[in-house]
């Protein structure tokens, strides 16, 4: 079992006690290719924050470490004031951390509903046997969660559809439906992988404005890796910039899009990027 300090033992990255999530001196290697090195930075609560980088950058290693799906080698995560040298998978839940994958994870079958009431499913404090038989706490409990997911539903305009198949659902709004599943215990961190990957451009809109209103209206902090720098630059209060594993730049949008050192890494020429402001 990971160690969890109350108090720092040495001395943190600024501001990590205070911060929703900060990485300190990260690094991780897979045999001889570095994933990480030395990466450390702080995200605010109530921020939305996006880490972007060129294929291999070591964007996924990073999240995957904040979710406890990798241990690093060296570095600490903090998490909601407490500090992690490998983040407990198990218990993210419980502090406060919800997360998406790349590829859709929905059950295709059953109805939105069911879907984003089984983002509660952690949270059932009656067991297994007093739910399949329906004992009266377990009832409410139930019923509670399916409460919640239906505002959720309605919070994200997925009302409409919420007897239907999730799987017959458009593919943007089955992302939605993700982003529901994974808001539905109101976690006050939320780490999304590539959201808008595989979307057309309305519906990178539509899905924006649907994280943005999790953060303006929940206070949810959002951490997103995100390819499309549009997205990004219009989405995004900060931008971490990794290459090679290491973190090149952490500043605003307009500070990332002006940087020499991040324009020469991944952006390409400055004017490239003039447009990137739209979403
Ligand atoms: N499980 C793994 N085993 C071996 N090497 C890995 C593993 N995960 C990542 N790597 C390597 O670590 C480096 C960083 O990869 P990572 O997937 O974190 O980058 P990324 O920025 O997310 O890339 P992409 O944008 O292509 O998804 C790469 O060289 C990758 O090949």
């Amino acid at each position: 079992m990971p160690a969890v300090l109350s108090e720092p033992l040495f001395s943190p990255a600024a501001g990590a006690v205070s911060s929703a999530l900060a990485v300190e001196a990260l690094s991780l290697s897979f045999g001889g290719v570095t994933a990480l090195s030395e990466v450390s930075f702080a995200v605010a609560p109530g921020e939305i924050r996006a880490v972007i980088g060129p294929n291999g950058a070591g964007k996924s290693s990073l999240l995957n470490v904040v979710s406890g799906l990798y241990r690093p080698d060296r570095g600490r995560v903090w998490l909601g004031g407490h500090s992690f040298a490998s983040v407990p998978t198990d218990r993210l839940a419980t502090l406060g951390v919800s997360r998406t994958f790349q590829n859709l994870a929905l059950f295709k079958g059953l109805s939105v509903l069911d879907n984003v009431a089984a983002g509660l499913s952690h949270r059932l404090r009656a067991g297994v046997f007093a739910q399949v038989i329906g004992l009266p706490a377990a009832r409410r409990e139930r019923a509670e969660g399916y409460a919640r997911a239906e505002e959720l539903l309605a919070f994200l305009h997925l009302d409409g559809v919420r007897d239907r198949p999730a799987g017959t659902l458009p593919y943007g709004m089955q992302k939605r439906v993700e982003l529901a599943r994974a808001l539905v215990a109101r976690p006050r961190l939320l780490l999304l992988d590539e959201p808008m990957a595989g979307m057309t451009l309305t519906e990178k809109r539509d899905l924006s404005g649907h994280i943005r209103a999790a953060r303006d209206d929940l206070g949810t902090t959002i951490v997103l890796i995100e390819h499309d720098v549009g997205v990004v630059m219009g989405l995004s209060d900060r931008i971490a910039v990794l290459d090679y594993g290491r973190l090149i730049a952490d500043g605003t949008p307009d500070e990332i899009r002006n940087d020499p050192v991040v324009i020469d890494a991944y952006l390409g020429v400055a004017h490239d990027l003039e447009a990137g402001e739209g979403i």
